[in-house]
């Protein structure tokens, strides 16, 4: 079970990468345009800097067809490296692109998966990892635990070895649902992961152990009485 932080925002990545135990970053061309325009791959290379080289970081592809595809890929090894997994939407052009991606032995991850169907073409295809759009699923009326549990069972019953990268969560409950449904890794928004924490019920009860603390010992911690 692994944590992405879905962002291209630095500050971000460096805090909660620093504090949570995240284990790569993810993102796609809606999230790079919140940065604003900013140098594409000198960014990307400057996540890259933060998380190391063993952490995956995951990079969209940003043409339509298949050509296309391929030259972003291209463009994606040689400006950032080639440990880079790219995203592919999950069309018809993205499924060949998934395949020739494979046989270069690139690292890939389908992308804008609302469903089953996509789910098991991808697999075939050979995707290292499959981003069902949780949020976006439920949006549509649709079961997405459900999508992302019938997607784990297929995996492991004839042994593939792609993962399911559970992604679009909205609410830290949606993280919740598609971890048990079977997602081997969630990749979450900043803002989102820090809702986390941000629970009355926590925050009311770490701030009840202070005030307990304090009332006997001032405002000496437990390292103060130390010394
Ligand atoms: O519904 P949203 O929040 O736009 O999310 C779409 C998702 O697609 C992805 O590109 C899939 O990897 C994520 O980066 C993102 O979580």
């Amino acid at each position: 079970m692994k944590y992405l932080l879905d962002t291209a925002n630095l500050d971000d990545i460096r805090e909660l990468s620093e504090y949570l135990p995240i284990a790569g970053v993810t993102s796609n061309p809606t999230i790079v345009k919140k940065e604003g325009a900013v140098p594409f791959f000198a960014h990307m290379r400057e996540i890259r800097a933060i998380i190391g080289n063993l952490r995956p970081l995951h990079i969209q592809v940003t043409a339509r067809d298949y050509d296309g595809m391929m030259r972003d890929a291209e463009a994606v090894f040689r400006h950032v490296d080639e440990k880079v997994f790219i995203k592919v939407p999950v069309d018809f052009a993205g499924v060949k692109v998934i395949k020739a991606l494979k046989r270069q032995g690139a690292n890939v991850t389908a992308t804008a998966v609302y469903g089953m169907d996509q789910a098991f073409i991808a697999l075939e295809a050979g995707a290292d990892c499959i981003a069902p759009y949780f949020n976006r699923m439920e949006a549509l009326g649709l079961d997405a635990a459900n999508v992302i549990g019938n997607i784990a069972g297929i995996i492991s019953h004839y042994g593939y070895e792609t993962e399911i990268l559970a992604a679009s969560f909205k609410q830290p409950a949606q993280i919740d649902r598609a971890i048990l449904a079977g997602a081997h890794s969630v990749t979450v928004a900043p803002n989102v992961l820090r809702e986390v924490f941000a629970k009355k019920v926590v925050t009311d009860a770490v701030q009840a152990f202070a005030d307990d603390w304090s009332s006997l010992y001032g405002g000496k911690t437990l390292a103060a009485l130390d010394g």
